[in-house]
């Protein structure tokens, strides 16, 4: 399909000025991990802090994604790609709109990673590397997928029948195995605060 009669509308509020009266400055912090490494449970840790600190949150949870607007894609490489994608450009919106955008995908793949980080400006994008050996996720096994994976029932199955690709360069390394949850969650705050994106007080 041409886009050639699609124009690009500016809009008079700015970015800078939705984030301003939020007294935040808008980022997404994008977790990746294999499942049960963690990143939905310390997403949701981080983002109670945050709106303890009053700061206007939003989080984009896997599973639920996959429920509504990328209901139909499976586990194939090319789904993944174009999970990941779509995520990737609703989690800029919710940065346009001023928002601290918190990501719990697999997203298993660099290259997508990196693409998501090229779609916002320079320092909106923080990759939190949920760092949980597979292991330890197979011994949690909080869905009971990892049995059912063994046993040759899920197929694509990240860190077993698919792989995961840890990032190279994450700005936050989370080792979950060897610190409580409200340690990682202090981890990403203490980062947030020393950084700027939230008021250090
Ligand atoms: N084949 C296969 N591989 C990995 N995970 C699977 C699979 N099938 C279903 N699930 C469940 O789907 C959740 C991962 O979805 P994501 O959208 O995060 O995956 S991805 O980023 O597109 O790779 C994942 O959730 P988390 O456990 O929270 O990571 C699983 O519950
Ligand atoms: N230190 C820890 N940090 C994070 N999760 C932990 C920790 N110790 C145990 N868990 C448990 O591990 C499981 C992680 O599951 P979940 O957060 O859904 O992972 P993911 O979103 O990566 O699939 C949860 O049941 C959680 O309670």
């Amino acid at each position: 399909m041409s886009n050639e009669n699609i124009v690009w509308h500016d809009h008079h509020v700015t970015k800078e000025e939705r984030a301003a009266i939020k007294t935040q400055k808008p980022c997404i912090l994008w977790f990746t991990g294999l499942s049960g490494s963690g990143k939905s449970t310390v997403a949701n840790a981080v983002e109670s802090r945050l709106l303890a600190l009053k700061k206007h949150t939003y989080l984009l949870d896997g599973d639920n994604i996959r429920m509504g607007l990328n209901r139909g894609l499976t586990f194939s490489d090319e789904d993944r790609v174009e999970n990941i994608r779509r995520i990737g450009e609703v989690s800029k919106l919710f940065v346009d709109a001023g928002t601290i955008v918190l990501t719990a995908f697999i997203s298993p793949f660099q290259k997508e990673r990196d693409a998501v980080r090229a779609l916002v400006e320079k320092d909106e994008f923080i990759e939190i590397f949920i760092d949980t050996p597979i292991a330890v996720c197979e011994s949690r096994d909080p869905k009971g997928l990892y049995e059912k994976a063994r046993k040759g029932e899920i197929p694509n199955f990240t860190g077993i029948s698919s792989p995961y690709e840890a990032p190279a360069e994450a700005e936050i390394h989370v080792k979950t195995e060897d610190q409580t949850i409200a340690e990682s969650a202090e981890q990403v705050i203490g980062y947030l605060k020393e950084k700027g994106y939230i008021n250090a007080g």
